[in-house]
């Protein structure tokens, strides 16, 4: 069988307790896979281990056991093969919107000449929206107009796949929505790869392909895999109308509000 662009197996993460002894782990036995193309939400009550999740994905973490396999390679440490956007922008304050896509872009074609590295930059700020803002430093833009200019950065790399931690959980709901369409149609024209994390049960029906439900921790488990057979031309303006809809709406909060606790992990297969 042919494995998925993305594997992640085993994967458990726990802390030491004041004297050193490992604590009960926050997750554990986490295992699922992305294919190529495919947008994939996370979905679950905090503290579960989302974010932790996320970062060992992006190698800035690392898990206490398991495994990560992106594109046939184990992932170890941080890669321009992911492109990261945080729920805080995360941008360098001194420069300006397009020096901070410009400053990913060089580092993934030093080659490039400067005004290349500047065109390729300013097409992915008007993607988003940003033209007549590219010169402006991070102070001097909305919180909507910073997170656009981080997710920007993050596709300029073109990344192998990109890690999106709740980025717009900040925002306002207008924005919010504008800014989820601008991706919905980046990521339908790019094909790109995406691992997603919300608390947001619409945007990520709007969004995904497929969602995680995550059990409430500790020892939190991918408790189900929720396939979203909505058909991908969605819009949040008609979604709603489509018969499958609050089918499954009503299955994601149902999850969340009575069932993420009871999840009993099942045991562990006896050592034979
Ligand atoms: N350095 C640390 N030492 C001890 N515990 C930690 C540490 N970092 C994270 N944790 C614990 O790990 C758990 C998972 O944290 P994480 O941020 O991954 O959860 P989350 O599901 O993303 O939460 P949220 O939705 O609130 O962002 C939390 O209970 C947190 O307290």
């Amino acid at each position: 069988m042919s494995q998925p662009f993305l594997k992640i197996e085993g994967l458990s993460r726990h802390y030491p307790d004041a004297s050193g002894k490992p604590q009960t782990p926050v997750f554990e036995n986490v295992h699922f896979g992305i294919e190529r193309g495919e947008f994939v939400c996370i979905i679950g009550h905090s503290g579960c281990g989302k974010t932790t999740i996320l970062n060992v994905l992006a190698g800035l973490d690392e898990a206490s056991s398991g495994v990560v396999i992106m594109d046939g390679r184990e992932v170890r440490g941080p890669s321009l093969d992911r492109g990261v956007v945080f729920q805080s922008h995360a941008l360098l304050p001194w420069l300006t919107a397009l020096k901070n896509v410009e400053f990913g872009v060089r580092s993934r074609w030093p080659d490039w000449s400067r005004e290349q590295v500047e065109q390729h930059s300013a097409k992915y700020l008007e993607m988003v929206g940003l033209k007549h803002a590219l010169h402006r430093l991070p102070s001097e833009l909305s919180g909507g107009m910073k997170q656009r200019v981080g997710i920007a950065r993050a596709f300029a790399i073109q990344p192998k796949m990109l890690l999106l931690d709740e980025p717009f959980g900040a925002l306002d709901a207008l924005t919010r929505g504008t800014i989820q369409d601008e991706l919905l149609s980046i990521v339908q024209a790019t094909g790109q790869t995406v691992f997603m994390i919300t608390h947001d049960v619409d945007e990520a029906i709007l969004l995904a392909d497929k969602i995680l439900l995550m059990s409430n921790g500790p020892q939190a488990r991918i408790a189900e895999i929720v396939e979203i057979t909505l058909p991908r031309n969605r819009a949040r303006a008609t979604m709603h109308h489509d018969p499958q809809y609050y089918g499954i709406r009503n299955h994601l909060v149902d999850f969340l509000v009575n069932r993420s606790h009871d999840y009993v992990p099942l045991p562990e297969p006896e050592p034979v």
